[in-house]
């Protein structure tokens, strides 16, 4: 596939940026198309261990076979998002990706079906011992006896963890006329009822199951949830069903239950290590097993892999996350809306931090009109990452954006803002400095997109792209004129200019946007200008 050399840093590569991406576990190139085709990304496909300079990638993608260790992190120095192509990230130290800034993104739907499907294949295999009589069989014997199954009409399908995969096992239960019990903490009530199914605490669930399948996620609470204790309380006969994670069924006690027969069988996808070859459980004839392939379909493979690379490439796009996992995660639909929004604010940080360059106290962001009723934390903590990429060395984005501000006490709310003069929706940004203050104000116009509309008190109205030149001066004839000769000489081309004033004869603005950077050297001779009492320059 998509074995391309190895890119430089992209850091070094400037406003045209190329992507190098690392696909560290086995997907499908059909679903990772929108990044083989993004002329943008070089994407290398390769376990972490066979990679020479592992620094040199921006985004890391993985299933379940590879550990995301701090240390790995660290050898990566460039990673910006962490994308596990399914559901479970327990082998991601989300915490170290977290403090680093990165970006951890899983695809949570993709897969659902596969498993909740394969768990019933698991089911109905040890229901009907399908497994061992295969094994009989091809060993050339007509073994009809020793096969003796129990029918799934009428018995009872434990659940525990109630989620994606649990509700779609449930239906596919219900198809077989079993009784459904649901064992879940965070189900709210109206959700079970919604879904027909009737809940238990976890005592009455294992007292009263016939099959007891887990499909939670690995967690402390959920480590060795079926232990020696509470395997104790099934029912004698019962049958277990692990295709969530290894050791959310404790091993050692599973073997100790199977060898005394209260436990009749069980089925593994998930072991507590893994590969896990001549696993001491699968020697036991009741114990039947597959080497973690419940989300091993075509279909879900595809799912997964488009959906995270998807992701990658609106997240190195510098959009925001949808499925993040060490942030907010959003709807589909308020994703769309918040998008514009998202792309305004992050300039709007990016601009004050280029005019604020003295140490800041407070940042304050002010949302109206119809922004101010989507989740504006979202907003505001793009805008701090806009604002503090500026001034700090380490990578800073929406996931540690607040963090870094906390850290160098910088102190950041939301408030309501009540007037929106006219503007169907206004994003209000004041940075108190020391002895300065800016503000800005930004709307997004649909179909005209977002726009500066405001600077400290005088009207504007530019596109937040390109190279920008911010200065104020005073309203008197001939400023433009020696400001246009100066930038002139300098070989400076000015593509377009706005200029802002309160009164005839006061205080001033321009915005000019040019067209290439203009050097610190031009900033400066532009205050030599009489009338211009402040100039500075904005990269966006
Ligand atoms: N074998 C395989 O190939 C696959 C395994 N998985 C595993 O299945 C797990 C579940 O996946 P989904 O249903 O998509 O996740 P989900 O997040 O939709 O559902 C997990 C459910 O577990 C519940 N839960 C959390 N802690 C609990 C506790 N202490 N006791 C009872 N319930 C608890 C949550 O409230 C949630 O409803 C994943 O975390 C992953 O580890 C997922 C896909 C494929
Ligand atoms: O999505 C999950 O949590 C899974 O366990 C699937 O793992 P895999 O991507 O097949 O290594």
């Amino acid at each position: 596939m998509i074995q391309q050399p190895v890119l430089e840093q992209t850091q070094q590569k400037g406003k045209s940026q190329l992507y190098n991406i690392l696909v560290a576990d086995s997907m499908s190139k059909e679903g990772l198309a929108p990044l083989l085709s993004n002329e943008n990304v070089n994407c290398v496909e390769k376990k972490v261990d066979e990679v020479e300079d592992l620094s040199v990638y921006d985004a890391l993608l993985v299933r379940s076979a590879t550990t995301v260790t701090p240390e790995l992190m660290d050898q990566m120095k460039n990673l910006k998002i962490i994308a596990r192509a399914g559901v479970g990230v327990d082998n991601i130290d989300i915490d170290a990706a977290t403090k680093r800034g990165i970006v951890v993104v899983n695809a949570p739907e993709g897969n659902t079906i596969s498993t909740a499907e394969h768990t019933f294949a698991m089911i109905m295999s040890l229901a009907r011992k399908v497994p061992q009589a295969t094994m009989s069989i091809k060993n050339g014997e007509w073994n009809r006896k020793g096969f003796q199954g129990t029918e799934l009409r009428g018995k009872t399908l434990g659940i525990v963890g109630f989620g994606r995969i649990g509700t779609e096992l449930s239906k596919r239960a219900k198809g077989f006329e079993m009784s459904v019990l649901v064992f879940d903490p965070y189900l709210p009530t109206s959700r079970a009822e919604e879904l027909g199914v009737t809940t238990a605490d976890l005592d009455e669930l294992l007292s009263k199951a016939d099959i007891i399948t887990v499909h939670t996620p690995l967690t402390k609470d959920t480590k060795g949830l079926l232990g020696m204790e509470n395997i104790a309380k099934t029912k004698k006969g019962v049958y277990l069903i692990n295709c969530a994670r290894g050791g959310i069924i404790d091993e050692e006690a599973l073997e100790h239950y199977i060898e005394n027969g209260h436990v009749a069988g069980a089925a593994l996808d998930v072991y507590e290590e893994e590969p896990a070859t001549n696993h001491k459980l699968l020697a036991h004839e009741q114990v039947i097993g597959t080497p973690h392939i419940a989300a091993s379909t075509k279909e879900a493979q595809l799912n997964v892999a488009a959906q995270v690379s998807e992701e990658v490439v609106n997240f190195l796009d510098g959009l925001p996350a949808l499925n993040s996992i060490n942030l907010p995660t959003m709807s589909k639909e308020l994703y769309e809306t918040i998008r514009p929004y998202y792309e305004l604010t992050k300039k709007m940080g990016d601009i004050l931090s280029q005019v604020m360059k003295t140490p800041v106290q407070e940042i304050d962001v002010q949302y109206g009109g119809e922004v101010a009723d989507l989740d504006t934390s979202v907003l505001t903590r793009a805008l701090m990452a806009g604002f503090l990429s500026h001034r700090v060395d380490a990578p800073v984005n929406d996931v540690n954006a607040s963090l870094i501000a906390k850290e160098r006490g910088i102190i950041f709310g939301e408030k309501y803002l009540t007037n929106t003069v006219g503007y169907s929706n206004l994003i209000k940004a004041t940075v108190q400095g020391e002895g300065r203050t800016f503000t800005i104000q930004g709307t997004f116009v649909k179909e005209y997109g977002p726009r500066i509309v405001r600077i400290n008190d005088f009207n504007v109205d530019f596109y937040p792209t390109g190279h920008l030149i911010y200065i104020q001066h005073s309203d008197k004839p001939g400023v433009i004129g020696k400001m246009g000769q100066l930038l002139g000489e300098h070989n400076v081309n000015i593509a377009t200019m706005q200029v802002g004033r309160q009164q005839e004869g006061g205080d001033a603005i321009m915005m000019l946007a040019v067209d290439k950077e203009v050097t610190d050297e031009v900033v400066k001779d532009l205050t030599s200008i009489e009338e211009i009492t402040y100039s500075d320059k904005i990269e966006l």
